[in-house]
């Protein structure tokens, strides 16, 4: 038995490029043990992963936790949002699943967007106006290409339900998850029959939505994972919604996440409504909202960068005046799913030390547009900006954030907060707590604050005047996509 104080919870992060596992003290949040395993997204026009690879991604990490999992009274997986995953009727994947990253449904965004009434219509009714990562869309562009597919799926599922109904038998989704499917109605807090009518997705074919703070089941003895046989499930949720419960985030602080997704968010009290799309109003993990831009390219495009550039991740230099819109991925935030990167401003002096400098720049610059858009109006602008994400280990992405927020920077010492949110709901399910509050107590964000410095304007200004400029160019369609 272990020398935990209280009982011990797990808590899953299945994001983009791995699994996390984390099995936690209850009672006084220390980490016990730990597991990590990576996946495969595939490469060229799309973006897809076998759902079964997350799965085993999950036994993995959990084995390399030793006796500790065996011994947890409970678990709650946050995940990767929007996926669109099919399976058939026994279960197993009709196809790969289709990612948030993955752009190709592009073409049927506009239409929803057309068909059901324009932006401040979708805004109003789910919260988001369609965009490539959203799963309506995904679900839209199957059924376009891959009828047989449609035809084959008995159930739809996002990642985090995929692996919490393979822990429990039984589908189910959360709030938060449900807020990112574009058929979710914000206003109702259900399902949007008219929604899902018009793309043709039969609502029997989707999850119950559980409730925060409700034990969604147990785990099944299927023998495959070091669980015990009966221990409790928690609804689990997307894995921004999981960070901002794993920071006991409040209203008015906003988050900055640097992972293979850039998000930047804050809870609010009130429903959100961004007919421009810019901010996606979702729902977080317990009955507030998450308002939350999110860019395709972060840390995988800036590292694409130093590899190309063939040299260290930290290697930056100072005093660039190239911009590189790191737009590898086509992007959402701004809406430029075709875009490719961008270089402008080469000089016969630069460095390569400055372009890698300038590919954070255009990184960062996307997200900070939209930091004021998911604040409160009378949230403090002063205060400190939560940096988390495998980035935010990174002194090149804390230096760039800093100089061009002008804001104070917080590097919470906890490096997986999706995981430690989930394994905090996974806490509250066990001692009806709110996972927010047991966060706190757990006192998860604490780290050094980095003070603020003068804001960069100039490079600021010079980043929007080229993204400005190059809209044609950033339109257009390359031959890969
Ligand atoms: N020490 C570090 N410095 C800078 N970046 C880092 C560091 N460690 C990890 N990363 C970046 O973190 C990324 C993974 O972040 P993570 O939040 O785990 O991603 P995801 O949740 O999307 O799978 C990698 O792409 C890598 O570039
Ligand atoms: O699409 C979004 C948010 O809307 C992404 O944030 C995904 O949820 C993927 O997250 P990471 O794997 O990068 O953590």
């Amino acid at each position: 038995m272990s020398a935990a104080e209280g009982p011990l919870v797990v808590g899953v992060d299945t994001s983009t490029q791995s699994t996390k596992v984390l099995v936690v003290d209850a009672a006084t949040g220390e980490v016990v043990a730990r597991g990590q395993a990576p996946h495969t997204v595939s490469t060229g026009a799309g973006r897809e992963s076998d759902p079964r690879q997350w799965w085993e991604a999950l036994s993995e990490a959990l084995h390399q936790c030793g006796d500790a999992a065996r011994e947890a009274a409970a678990v709650s997986v946050g995940g990767q949002q929007h996926g669109l995953v099919t399976l058939d009727d026994r279960g197993a994947p009709v196809r790969p699943a289709l990612l948030w990253n993955d752009v190709r449904s592009a073409p049927q965004a506009r239409r929803l967007v057309e068909e059901l009434g324009g932006a401040k219509a979708w805004a109003e009714r789910t919260g988001i106006v369609p965009a490539a990562s959203f799963t309506v869309t995904k679900w839209a562009w199957l059924a376009e290409h891959e009828p047989e597919s449609v035809r084959a799926t008995a159930a739809v599922r996002l990642p985090h339900d995929y692996l919490t109904e393979r822990l429990t038998g039984l589908g189910t989704t959360d709030r938060g998850d449900a807020s990112g499917t574009g058929w979710w109605a914000s206003g109702t807090e259900t399902y949007d029959e008219a929604i899902l009518a018009h793309v043709g997705l039969d609502p029997a074919l989707l999850p119950r939505v559980g409730r925060p703070g409700e034990v969604v089941g147990t785990v099944r003895d299927n023998g495959e994972l070091p669980f015990s046989k009966g221990t409790l499930v928690a609804p689990g949720t997307g894995d921004n919604a999981a960070a901002a419960l794993g920071l006991g985030l409040l209203p008015g602080t906003p988050v900055l996440s640097l992972g293979t997704s850039g998000t930047v968010y804050a809870v609010s009290t009130r429903r959100p409504s961004d007919p421009t799309g810019t901010v996606a109003g979702f729902a977080d993990a317990r009955g507030d909202w998450l308002p939350l831009a999110c860019t395709l390219n972060c840390t995988l495009a800036v590292d694409r960068v130093a590899a190309l550039l063939g040299i260290d991740r930290e290697a930056v230099e100072p005093g660039t005046s190239v911009t590189l819109l790191p737009y590898l991925d086509g992007e959402r935030t701004p809406d430029l799913p075709r875009a490719s990167g961008l270089l402008h401003g080469l000089r016969h002096d630069t460095t390569p030390g400055q372009l890698l400098q300038a590919a954070y720049d255009g990184a960062v610059h996307s997200l900070l547009g939209a930091l004021d858009l998911v604040l409160d109006e009378d949230a403090d602008r002063s205060a400190p900006l939560l940096l988390i994400g495998g980035g935010a280990r990174g002194r090149a992405w804390q230096e760039t954030v800093r100089r061009l927020s002008g804001r104070p920077v917080q590097v919470p010492e906890a490096g997986e907060l999706v995981a430690l949110g989930a394994a905090a709901q996974a806490a509250g399910v066990l001692t009806g707590e709110d996972p927010a509050a047991v966060a706190r107590r757990w006192n998860t964000a604490r780290g050094p604050v980095l003070e603020a410095v003068e804001r960069d304007d100039t490079a600021l200004a010079r980043i929007a005047g080229v993204l400005s400029d190059a809209a044609p160019l950033l339109e257009r369609e390359t031959d890969q996509h």
